[in-house]
């Protein structure tokens, strides 16, 4: 069994990990963190546990850290920088549902986060937790960058086209659109039911911090770097992600066999038929992320649409998936579940 620590277990983040490490047959639960729900059984605060979760919240000061196995951190940016180390230093593996190790330049990351790096040299070290992508770097890895939610769904979308350097990589435009959830369980004004229900719109157009992390990204995939435009939008959903996303074809491909014949053995990414339209209840509540490809009218401009669930694919499954790598598991263990409809 491998002993499991969440620091941040009061979030939304937090509770998707224990709902679904509670269904792991490998997972033993061991720490439990929260500052603010201290001495609370897990299941008080979350009733859908009660019955699965046994542990109460522990102080993050106090919690047995460094007994477990793998340590998740589902806090808020800035918090994992402050603890890895010791953790490494003990034994113990990382992975960082936050944004600490994500951004490879330093300098890029403080501009965007706001704050100074306590550890340039760990964030060489991390992997970036995309296994699509890296998945033979994980393996080998102590410590996991798990990818933000919308970073996975742009990338999954765009990789087929930019591995086969078969778009204008200057001009790619990343639409896409986000449940609530996504802004976390803290209370503000922007999610509340009267602000965020029966309205849409666009936010962070200027700049938003997943567009760095995006770039890093797809540039590494095309060799260069690469032009990206990125639109965020909050949606009145609870969880979900919808990304639409355009670029110019260079030569003529079968777009459909191309993205078919990449993800034919990737166990969390379905490619629809052509002509399909993923819906975000399609993924909800599963570690998976469903993509269509289409080419209007014949043009020269594809669109990609890809759909996951923010808190699953988009973080806590994302995060499971990476700890099944990183020990050798079976990497659908605990992460087989359907989605939830309607
Ligand atoms: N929501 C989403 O869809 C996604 C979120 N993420 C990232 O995952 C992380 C967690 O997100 P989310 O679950 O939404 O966040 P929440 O705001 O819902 O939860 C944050 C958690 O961190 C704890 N916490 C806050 N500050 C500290 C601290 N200084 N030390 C220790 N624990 C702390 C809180 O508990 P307490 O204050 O009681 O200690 C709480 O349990 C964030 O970095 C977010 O950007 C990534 C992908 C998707
Ligand atoms: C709807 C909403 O507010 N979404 C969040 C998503 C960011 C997130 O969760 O952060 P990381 O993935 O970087 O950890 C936002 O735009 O800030």
């Amino acid at each position: 069994m491998i002993k499991i620590g969440i620091v941040g277990g009061t979030g939304y983040t937090g509770v998707e990990l224990l709902r679904l490490l509670a269904q792991h047959p490998e997972a033993e639960l061991t720490a439990i963190t929260s500052r603010k729900e201290a001495g609370m059984p897990v299941a008080d605060l979350f009733p859908n546990l009660r019955g699965r979760v046994k542990l109460a919240f522990s102080d993050p000061a106090q919690a047995p850290l460094s007994q477990c196995d793998v340590v998740f951190f589902a806090t808020p940016n800035g918090v994992a920088m402050t603890q890895t180390r010791a953790l490494l230093d003990a034994g113990v593996k990382v992975i960082d549902l936050a944004a600490d190790f994500r951004i490879k330049d330093i300098a890029m990351w403080e501009k965007w986060y706001g704050m100074a790096h306590a550890c340039p040299d760990l964030v060489a070290e991390a992997v970036y937790g995309l296994p699509e992508i890296n998945r033979d770097r994980i393996r080998g890895a102590r410590l996991i960058a798990n990818p933000g939610c919308y970073p996975t769904a742009v990338q999954l979308g765009f990789l087929p086209l930019i591995e086969a350097g078969v778009v204008d990589t200057d001009h790619l435009i990343a639409d896409a659109k986000s449940g609530v959830s996504g802004a976390g369980r803290k209370a503000e004004v922007h999610t509340l039911l009267a602000e965020a229900g029966d309205n849409f719109k666009a936010y962070g157009v200027a700049g938003h911090r997943h567009w760095p992390e995006i770039r890093q990204g797809l540039s590494q995939l095309a060799g260069r770097v690469v032009g990206l435009t990125f639109v965020p939008h909050l949606t009145p959903m609870i969880r979900g992600i919808h990304a639409t996303l355009y670029a110019r074809l260079t030569q003529e491909v079968d777009l459909q066999v191309l993205y078919e014949n990449r993800y034919r053995n990737e166990p969390f990414v379905d490619v629809l038929p052509a002509g399909a339209h993923p819906e975000t209840r399609s993924v909800r509540a599963a570690n998976v992320c469903r993509i269509a490809v289409h080419r209007p009218q014949g043009g020269d401009t594809v669109v990609v649409l890809s759909v996951i669930d923010n808190l699953v694919k988009g973080a806590a499954g994302q995060a499971i998936q990476n700890m099944n790598i990183l020990f050798g598991l079976p990497e659908r263990l605990g992460l087989d579940q359907v989605p939830l409809l309607p």
